[in-house]
C-alpha cells in the first residue's frame, strides 16, 4: 500500500519533494501520537470547521483590540455550541471538544475556558448527587457560565493563607461569604471579569468561631438576566496580560454575601444544619480540580511545542539563506546542523510530552473512579506525578518554543509566525495550577518519603520502584554494541536516584547536627527541586521507551526510535554534569553521546516534515503564516502585513499632530 505523505495540489514544490522522502505513513504516525480514534476525529472535525464559515476568524486576532478579541471568541464559542452536534461525534468527550475549540477558537481564551477546564471538573468531583443535579446539569447544558475562584490578590500558592471567609449562620442555615481585606480579593480566575455568572469559590469554613480550612462553595455572582453583579458582590477584569487576552481574568470581592448552607460542595466534606462538620476521606480531596488541570496540561503543552516545531520546521524547509559550499547555491536553513540541533530535540520533546499526557490522563481517570468509591490510595502518587510533570513539561516547552521562534529569524518575532501567542499562553502554564518551583518541591516531599521507605526495603509506589535498585558505578554507554540504548535510559535512572539519595542524606546530616526539619529543607531546597526534575526527566524518557516498544508497525517504530534516541542523547548532554560528578560517565562516553546525537540529526532530517505533518495541525488551528502546510510563505506574509490597521491610510493623524510640527520647527530653526 502506498504511504500517505500529505501531498496536495498547489503545494510548494520544495515541501512536496521533502514529503516524498518520508519513510513512514503520516496518518499512521498521527495514530501513534493521538490514538487512532482521536486522530480520525481530529481530521474529520477540521474538515467540518473549514466548511462552516461562521466558525472562522473574522480577521486575524493580532489586529484586534482586547474587547474585539473577547467579543469575537464569544461569538465563535456560541456558534461552536450551536453546531456541535454536526461537528463532533461525542460532545461529552473532552479531547474531541478541546480540538474543536483549538480549531475554531484558538488558544487566546473564551468565556467557557475555565467553565470546562475547572468549574465542571470541580462539580463532578466535589458536588454530591443532589448538587450535581442542581448545577452540573445546567453547567453542561450551558445554562450558566462558571469559573473557579481560588487565588487571591495576596495568596495563590499558600492556600492555607487564603482569607475569604465562609461563616456558618446556624439561625438562617446560610454561609456568609466575606472578603475581609484588599488582599483577600479573588484575583486571576479566568472568565470571571466580564463573562461568568457563577463561581466555585474557595473560602475558609468557619463554624462557631472555629476555622476548618478552605472549602469550595457555589456562589452565583451575577444576575442571570441583567448580568449585573448581585448585591454584596464586586467584580471586574484584572487588565491585559502577556497573552491569553481573549480571556477576562477577573477580581471578585464579597461584602457579607449570603448563600444557602447547601451551596458548600458536599460530596466529601459536609456541614449539617446544626453546624456539625464531617471531614473528607482525604485532606486534599478538595484540590481535585487542580490535579485535573495539571493532568490535562501535559499533553496540551506538548501540543503547543508541537505547533511551534511544525511552524519552525516547515518554514526552515522553505527559507533559503547562505551557502554550505561556495557557488553551489543557497541552502534550506534546515540543512544547517545548528538548525537541526535547535529544532529536532524540541520535536522529540513534543512527542514525548504528548505520550506522557496520555499516560497521566489514564492514571487521573483511575484515581477519579476510585474517589467515587471513597478510595484515595493513589491520590498522593497522582499528585506527585502531575506536580513534577506540570513543572518540567511547561518549563521545557517554553524554552523549546523560544528556540523555535529564534530558529525562524526575524519572521519568528512577527505575530504572523503564530509563535508569540502560543508561547505566551504556554508560559502561563509555568505559573497557573501551582507555580513550578513550588510544585517541584511537592514532588520532592514525596521522593524524600520514598527514600525512607526504600531504606526499610519497601517501595512507596510504582513510580519510585527504581529507588530500590542498586546503583551502578559506571555507565555502559559506548561499551555495548552501537544501537543499544538500554544504558542511556539506565543513565537517567542513575542520575535521578543518585541526586534523590544525595539530598536525602544531606537533609539527614543537617538534622543530625540539630537543625530543624524545616530549616534543613530550606538549606537544601534547590537540590531538592533538582532531584524532582531529574526524577521527572527519567519518567519522561522511560515513557518514550514504553511508547516505542508498544508500536507494532515497523516503519513507525523505526522513525519514533530515532526521535527517542535523539531525546536520550540530547537530554543526557543537558544534564551531563550530574553524571560527571561521580564519574559515572567518562569523557570518551560523553563524546560518544555527542557524535551519536549528530548522526541522529542527519538520520531524522529527511523525515522532518512528515514528523511534523503527523501532528495534523490544520492551518486554521496553527494560525501561522510561516507554518502553512502548503509552504507559500512569502506572498502570504506580504498579504498579512497589508491587513495591519496601520496601513488603512498612507498618512496617520499622529504624523500631522506630532512629527510634522517638530520637523517644520527644526527646519525653521536651521534656516535662521
Ligand atoms: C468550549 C469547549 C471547551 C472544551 C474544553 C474541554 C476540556 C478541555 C480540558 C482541559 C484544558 C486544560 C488546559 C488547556 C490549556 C489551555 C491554555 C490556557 C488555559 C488557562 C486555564 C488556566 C486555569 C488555571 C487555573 C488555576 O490556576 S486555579 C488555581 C491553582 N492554584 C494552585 O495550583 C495553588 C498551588 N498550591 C497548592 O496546590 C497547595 O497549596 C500546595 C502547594 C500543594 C500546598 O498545599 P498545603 O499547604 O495544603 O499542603 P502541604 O502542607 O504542603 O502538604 C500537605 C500534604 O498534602 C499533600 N498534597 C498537597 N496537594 C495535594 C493534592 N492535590 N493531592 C494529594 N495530596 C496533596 C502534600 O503532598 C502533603 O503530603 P505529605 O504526605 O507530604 O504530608
Ligand atoms: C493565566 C493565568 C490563569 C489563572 N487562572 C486562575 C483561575 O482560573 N483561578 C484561580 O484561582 N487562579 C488562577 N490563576 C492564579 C494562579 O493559580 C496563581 O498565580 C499560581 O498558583 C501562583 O501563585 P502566586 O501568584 O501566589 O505566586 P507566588 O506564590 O506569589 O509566587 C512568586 C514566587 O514565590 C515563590 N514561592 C512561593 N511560595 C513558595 C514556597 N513555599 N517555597 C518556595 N518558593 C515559593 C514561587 O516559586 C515564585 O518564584 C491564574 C494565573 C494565571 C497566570
Amino acid at each position: 500500500m502506498p504511504l500517505n505523505k500529505e501531498i496536495q495540489p498547489g503545494d510548494n514544490d520544495e515541501l512536496t519533494r521533502e514529503r516524498l522522502q518520508a519513510t513512514f505513513d503520516t496518518q499512521q504516525m498521527a495514530a501513534a501520537l493521538w490514538g487512532s480514534d482521536l486522530a480520525r476525529k481530529r481530521r474529520e472535525l477540521a474538515k467540518k470547521v473549514d466548511k462552516l464559515t461562521v466558525l472562522h476568524d473574522s480577521k486575524d486576532m493580532s489586529f484586534m483590540t482586547r474587547e474585539e478579541k473577547l467579543s469575537e471568541n464569544a461569538r465563535k464559542v456560541v456558534q461552536m455550541f450551536a453546531h456541535v452536534a454536526d461537528i463532533v461525534e461525542d460532545p461529552s468527550d473532552d479531547a474531541e471538544m478541546f480540538h474543536l475549540s483549538s480549531n475554531a477558537i484558538g488558544h487566546e481564551g473564551h468565556p467557557f475556558g475555565v467553565h470546562f477546564v475547572m468549574f465542571i471538573p470541580a462539580l463532578k468531583a466535589q458536588a454530591d448527587d443532589e448538587q450535581r443535579e442542581k448545577w452540573l446539569m445546567p453547567a453542561l447544558g450551558l445554562q450558566l457560565i462558571g469559573t473557579y475562584a481560588q487565588t487571591e490578590l495576596g495568596h495563590g500558592t499558600n492556600l492555607r493563607a487564603l482569607e475569604t471567609m465562609a461563616t456558618f449562620d446556624k439561625a438562617t442555615d446560610e454561609f456568609v461569604i466575606h472578603t475581609p481585606t484588599v488582599t483577600a480579593l479573588k484575583w486571576w480566575p479566568g472568565s470571571l471579569g466580564k463573562s461568568s455568572n457563577h463561581a466555585v469559590v474557595s473560602a475558609n469554613l468557619i463554624i462557631d468561631g472555629k476555622s476548618y480550612g478552605h472549602h469550595n462553595f457555589m456562589v452565583q455572582i451575577r444576575d442571570e438576566n441583567t448580568h449585573k453583579p448581585l448585591k454584596g458582590i464586586t467584580v471586574g477584569d484584572i487588565g491585559p496580560k502577556m497573552a491569553y487576552n481573549a480571556s477576562d481574568n477577573g477580581f471578585l470581592g464579597f461584602d457579607h454575601h449570603r448563600i444557602p448552607r447547601r451551596n458548600m460542595l458536599m460530596r466529601h466534606a459536609k456541614v449539617d444544619k446544626n453546624g456539625v462538620y464531617t471531614k473528607p476521606p482525604h485532606a486534599k480531596i478538595g484540590y481535585s480540580a487542580m490535579v485535573h488541570v495539571r493532568s490535562v496540561m501535559i499533553g496540551h503543552q506538548g501540543m503547543f511545542l508541537g505547533s511551534a516545531s511544525t511552524i519552525a520546521i516547515r518554514y526552515s524547509l522553505v527559507r533559503r539563506q547562505g551557502e554550505i559550499k561556495e557557488g553551489s547555491g543557497e541552502v534550506k536553513i534546515l540543512d544547517y546542523q545548528t538548525q537541526q540541533h535547535r529544532l529536532f530535540p524540541q520535536l522529540a520533546r513534543a512527542y514525548v510530552f504528548m505520550f506522557a499526557g496520555k499516560e497521566v490522563r489514564e492514571l487521573y481517570q483511575k484515581v477519579l473512579s476510585d474517589m467515587e468509591k471513597g478510595e484515595t490510595t493513589l491520590l498522593a502518587d497522582l499528585h506527585a506525578l502531575t506536580s513534577g510533570l506540570k513543572s518540567v513539561v511547561t518549563h521545557l516547552c517554553v524554552a523549546g518554543m523560544e528556540q523555535c521562534r529564534m530558529a525562524c529569524g526575524g519572521h519568528g518575532y512577527s505575530r504572523a509566525s503564530g509563535i508569540p501567542e502560543i508561547w505566551g499562553v504556554a508560559v502561563g502554564g509555568c505559573t497557573y495550577e501551582g507555580e513550578n518551583m513550588v510544585m517541584l518541591l511537592q514532588l520532592a516531599r514525596y521522593l524524600m518519603k520514598a527514600v525512607k521507605e526504600t531504606k526499610k526495603g519497601k517501595s512507596l509506589g510504582r513510580l519510585v520502584d527504581y529507588l530500590l535498585l542498586p546503583q551502578d558505578r559506571h555507565s555502559l554507554i559506548g561499551r555495548v554494541p552501537q544501537g543499544e540504548y538500554g544504558p542511556h535510559l539506565a543513565a537517567f535512572e542513575h542520575i535521578a536516584r543518585r541526586q534523590i539519595f544525595k539530598v536525602a542524606d544531606e537533609l539527614t546530616k543537617l538534622q543530625d547536627k540539630g537543625m530543624s526539619k524545616e530549616i534543613a529543607w530550606q538549606k537544601k531546597a534547590v537540590e531538592l527541586q533538582r532531584a524532582a526534575r531529574l526524577h521527572t526527566r527519567f519518567y519522561l524518557a522511560a515513557c518514550f521507551h514504553r511508547k516505542v516498544q508498544s508500536v507494532v508497525d515497523g516503519r513507525i517504530r523505526e522513525a519514533l526510535a530515532d526521535l527517542y534516541h535523539l531525546h536520550l542523547n540530547y537530554e543526557l548532554l543537558d544534564m551531563v554534569n550530574y553524571a560527571l560528578e561521580d564519574a559515572y560517565l567518562k569523557a570518551d562516553q560523553v563524546d560518544f553521546i555527542r557524535e551519536d546525537m549528530y548522526r541522529l540529526l542527519e538520520t531524522i532530517r529527511p523525515n522532518a516534515i512528515s514528523l511534523v505533518d503527523a501532528f495534523e495541525f490544520s492551518d486554521r488551528e496553527l494560525r501561522s503564516v510561516l507554518g502553512r502546510r502548503d509552504g507559500h510563505v512569502y506572498e502570504n506574509l506580504y498579504k498579512w502585513a497589508k491587513e495591519s490597521e496601520l496601513n488603512r491610510a498612507d498618512v496617520l493623524p499622529y504624523f500631522d499632530k506630532y512629527l510634522k510640527p517638530m520637523m517644520l520647527a527644526a527646519r525653521q530653526r536651521s534656516n535662521i
